[in-house]
């Protein structure tokens, strides 16, 4: 790429947003002027780039008409008010929040999955990121879903406490701390303690009793498919890991699929790094091999011991990197050459 285009980050003092202020470095992504953007507790703080210390400025008096790429990475409720705004001006947004994922002229993207629908950008000016579960399940599933297609997903997801952002890595430190020493624990951004224990329920439940971060997956999964068939049944889990999210599954397939035929389906799959359970120590676990790292790693892979037509597997992905920032990169990537 010879030309390069002005970036803003917002919410570029955010896990995510840092995310990707690194990787527009590390992979030389073509950026001309940077903008670090966040609310005022972060304004005048510096951050690096490459061999530059940027200031990062207010988002709410920010200009986006010079901009060409707005990278969002801020919670779902600064998105609605400002991706918009920022849209309008005439920057391309790539929004990791929830926020636009299921408008239905808002692409949502997974670079391995779904490229084309990039072309669609113009509607709104935006492209979503999926969630992170839903980006490792879709990388490991859709090869699977192009070969012998999906029924039906059985999941229940590993989310780690930085899943919520800086708050939850501040939570659990804090709390493992205190209970270590005897102390009082305070739930902070969880709704019961998180240290040494597990929550199986993230969010309010619907009417259904399912949680809306549940019923997401479903909605996510089937939009990026363009197939609304497929149905998936999933129970989120935050789990006392820092970084590193898990899902473990069971897809059911239109037609048969043997094991071995998915290990080399998914050996050859872009973004996908297999463990080919041949050794006592081929599995992957969020924090050994995944955190850190941009591939999404599968193991586990079994047939199921019934009369059904069933593939189960493990995944474990860096959730802020592939699992957010990488992913917009991605798309942001593919974007500048073939469309803008
Ligand atoms: N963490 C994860 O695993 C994943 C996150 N996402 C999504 O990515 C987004 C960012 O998540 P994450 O980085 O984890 O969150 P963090 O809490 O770590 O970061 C939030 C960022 O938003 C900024 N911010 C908060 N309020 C405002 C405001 N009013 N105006 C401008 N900036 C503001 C913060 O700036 P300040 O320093 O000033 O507070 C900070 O830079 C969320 O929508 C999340 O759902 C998606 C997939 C995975
Ligand atoms: N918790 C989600 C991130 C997300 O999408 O959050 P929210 O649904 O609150 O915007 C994930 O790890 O993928």
């Amino acid at each position: 790429m010879d030309r390069v285009v002005n970036v803003a980050i917002v919410g570029a003092t955010g896990l995510v947003g840092e995310a990707i202020l690194n990787f527009i470095a590390s992979r030389a992504f073509p950026v001309g002027e940077l903008h670090l953007l966040a609310s005022e507790r972060s304004a005048g703080n510096s951050m690096e780039f490459s061999d530059r210390h940027l200031k990062v400025r207010v988002l709410r008096d920010f200009d986006f008409s010079a901009v060409d790429v707005a990278f969002f990475a801020v919670d779902a409720d600064v998105s609605l008010e400002f991706a918009p705004i920022a849209a309008d001006a005439g920057c391309l947004v790539i929004d990791c929040s929830s926020a636009f994922r299921l408008e239905p002229d808002v692409p949502l993207v997974v670079p391995e999955v779904n490229p084309e629908s990039i072309a669609d950008y113009g509607m709104r000016n935006m492209i979503s990121c999926p969630g992170s579960q839903v980006i490792q399940v879709l990388t490991a599933l859709a090869p699977i879903h192009n070969e012998v297609g999906l029924d039906r997903v059985s999941l229940s997801t590993y989310q780690p406490v930085s899943g919520v952002g800086k708050q939850g890595v501040e939570a659990l430190a804090k709390q493992t701390a205190n209970l270590l020493n005897a102390r009082e624990i305070d739930p902070q951004c969880f709704t019961k303690q998180i240290a040494f224990n597990v929550i199986p329920k993230m969010g309010d439940v619907l009417e259904n009793g399912y949680t809306l971060e549940e019923m997401r997956i479903q909605w996510e999964i089937q939009k990026v498919l363009q197939d609304d068939a497929v149905s998936v049944d999933a129970t989120c889990v935050t789990v006392p890991v820092f970084f590193g999210t898990s899902v473990s599954l069971c897809a059911e397939t239109k037609a048969y699929i043997s094991a071995d035929e998915t290990k080399s389906l998914l050996a050859q799959a872009e973004g996908i790094d297999l463990l080919n359970d041949s050794g006592e120590s081929d599995f992957a676990t969020p924090v050994t091999e995944a955190a850190g790292q941009d591939a999404v790693f599968v193991s586990r892979i079994r047939e199921d011991l019934g009369e059904r037509q069933a593939i189960s597997l493990w995944l474990s992905t860096d959730n802020i990197r592939k699992g957010a920032a990488l992913n917009a990169v991605q798309v942001a990537e593919i974007a500048l050459k073939n469309y803008i």
